[in-house]
C-alpha cells in the first residue's frame, strides 16, 4: 500500500508537471497564434487599404492638379467663343453700318429739316385743325369736290370767318411730303397778286392739307378747253391780261431778293382765276431754288444755258401763250407744238412762222381791231419756245414785251 501510495505520489507529481507544461505551451501557442493572426489581419488590411488610399490620394491630387488646368482651358475656350461671336457681330455691323447708318442719318436729317420748315411756316401761315376743316367741308363731302389733281382732291370749304377756301387734301402723305413742305415754304414767303395765297395748313397724323384762297373762276385750262364743247368766250383783253399776270408772277419768282425760284410745272391747269380774271399761279410742289441748282450745275462744268431753270419756265410760258391764242390743247395736240418748234429750227425767222401760225389763231380773236397785237403776241410766244435756251428771253423781258402789247390799248382793262 505504501509502495503503491509512493508510486501514486510519484505519478501524481509527474502528471502535475506535465499538465503545467501543457498549459504553458498552450498559452504560448495561443499567444503566438493571436499575434500571428493579428499581424496577418493587419497586413491584409494594409495591403488592401493603403493602395486604395494612395489611389484616392493620387486621384485627389490629379483632380486638384487638373482642375485649374481644365478650368483655365475651358475659360479660354469660352473666351475665344465669345470673342468670335463678338467679332462676327462686329463684322455684321461693319457690313451694315455704312448703308444703314447713312440711311438712318438721312431720314433723321430729313425729319429734322421738315420739323424746322414746319415750325418756320407756322410763323407765316395759320395752322388749322383737322376738325375745323372737316366741319368746313362737311366731312370731305363728295359734293364739295371742285377738282382732283395728281397729288390730291380739292374741296370748296365754307368757314365762318374766312368765307370760302379751297382745301387740298393730299393723297399719300409719305410720297408727297416733299411737295407739301415745298408749297408751305414757298407760299409762306411769297405774297404776290399773281401767286395763289396759301391761308393755312393742317398736319395731323397721316393727314396733310393745304388751305388756299378760293378762286371763283377755276382754272385757265377749263376756260380754254371747255368740257363737251361748251362755249366759254374769253375775250382778247382778258387773255392779254392773263398772259401779263403770269409773266409778272414768274418774273417775281425768278428775281426775288432773298429766294429765287423756278416753277418748272407751268400749265394752264395750274393758273387759277380770281373773280376779276386776274391769274394766280399755283402748284409749287416741283419748284426749285435757282441759285442752289445753278451753283451745282456750274460746279459740274455743264454749259449753263442748257440747264438754266428759268429758261425752262420761259419755254413753258411760251407754250401757255400759244395755248391762250390758238386754243390748241398741248396735252391733246402735242404734234401742233412739235411742228411749230420744228419750223422755228428750220426757218429761224419769226415773221414767216408767225404768218403761218396766224392761221391757227382762235378765230374769235381776229377781226376785232387787235390783229396787230395778236401778231405781236405770237412773236413773243415763238421767242419763248426757241429750242436753244440761251436764245429765249428772260422772264422780265417777256413781261415787258407783253406789257407793251397790253399798253397799246391801256383803256381796255383800266
Ligand atoms: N384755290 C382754288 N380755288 C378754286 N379752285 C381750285 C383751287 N385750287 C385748285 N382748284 C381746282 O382744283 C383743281 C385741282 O387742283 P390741283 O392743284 O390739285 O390740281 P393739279 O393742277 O393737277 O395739280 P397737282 O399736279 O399738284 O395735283 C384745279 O384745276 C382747280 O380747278
Amino acid at each position: 500500500n505504501g509502495y503503491s501510495s509512493l508510486q501514486e505520489n510519484n505519478y501524481g507529481s509527474d502528471d502535475h508537471e506535465h499538465r503545467k507544461k501543457l498549459i504553458s505551451s498552450l498559452k504560448s501557442g495561443f499567444l503566438i497564434g493571436y499575434v500571428f493572426s493579428s499581424v496577418s489581419i493587419l497586413t491584409i488590411f494594409m495591403s488592401y487599404c493603403v493602395p486604395w488610399a494612395r489611389l484616392i490620394k493620387r486621384k485627389g491630387n490629379e483632380v486638384m492638379i487638373k482642375q485649374p488646368m481644365m478650368t483655365s482651358l475651358m475659360e479660354r475656350q469660352e473666351k475665344k467663343r465669345k470673342e468670335a461671336n463678338k467679332q462676327r457681330k462686329r463684322n455684321k455691323v461693319k457690313m451694315k453700318t455704312p448703308m444703314m447708318t447713312s440711311l438712318m442719318e438721312r431720314q433723321e436729317k430729313k425729319r429734322k429739316e421738315a420739323n424746322i420748315q414746319i415750325s418756320t411756316s407756322e410763323k407765316l401761315i395759320a395752322r388749322i385743325s383737322l376738325a375745323e376743316l372737316q366741319k368746313a367741308t362737311n366731312s370731305f363731302d363728295r359734293g364739295k369736290v371742285i377738282g382732283v389733281g395728281k397729288t390730291g382732291t380739292v374741296y370748296k370749304a365754307a368757314h365762318h370767318h374766312l368765307r370760302f377756301t379751297a382745301v387740298k387734301r393730299l393723297f399719300d402723305f409719305q410720297h408727297l411730303e416733299k411737295q407739301f413742305l415745298s408749297e408751305l415754304m414757298i407760299l409762306g414767303k411769297f405774297r404776290h397778286k399773281n401767286i395763289v395765297p396759301l391761308l393755312g395748313f393742317c398736319l395731323e397724323s397721316r393727314e396733310r392739307l393745304l388751305v388756299y384762297q378760293y378762286m371763283p373762276n377755276g382754272n385757265l385750262y377749263d376756260w380754254l378747253h371747255p368740257v363737251n364743247g361748251e362755249p366759254k368766250n374769253l375775250e382778247w383783253h382778258f387773255r392779254v391780261n392773263i398772259a401779263v399776270g403770269i409773266a409778272r408772277g414768274l418774273a417775281r419768282l425768278h428775281n426775288h431778293n432773298t429766294l429765287q425760284l423756278a416753277h418748272l410745272n407751268l400749265s394752264s391747269s395750274c393758273i387759277l382765276l380770281d373773280k376779276h380774271f386776274e391769274p394766280r399761279i399755283s402748284n409749287f410742289g416741283r419748284a426749285m431754288h435757282i441759285m442752289t441748282s445753278n451753283a451745282r450745275i456750274f460746279m459740274a462744268n455743264i454749259e449753263m444755258g442748257e440747264w438754266d431753270l428759268t429758261k425752262r419756265d420761259v419755254h413753258q410760258l411760251g407754250v401757255l401763250l400759244l395755248e391762250l391764242i390758238t386754243g390748241e390743247d398741248p396735252l391733246k395736240n402735242s404734234e401742233f407744238y412739235h411742228s411749230l418748234e420744228g419750223k422755228l429750227v428750220q426757218n429761224n425767222c419769226l415773221l414767216t412762222v408767225s404768218a403761218a401760225l396766224y392761221c391757227a389763231v382762235d378765230k374769235s380773236l381776229l377781226g376785232q381791231g387787235f390783229d396787230r397785237e395778236v401778231l405781236d403776241f405770237l412773236k413773243v410766244a415763238c421767242n419763248c419756245i426757241q429750242p436753244i435756251p440761251n436764245r429765249r428771253p428772260t422772264m422780265v423781258e417777256v413781261y415787258k414785251m407783253l406789257m407793251a402789247i397790253k399798253n397799246t390799248h391801256p383803256d381796255i382793262l383800266g
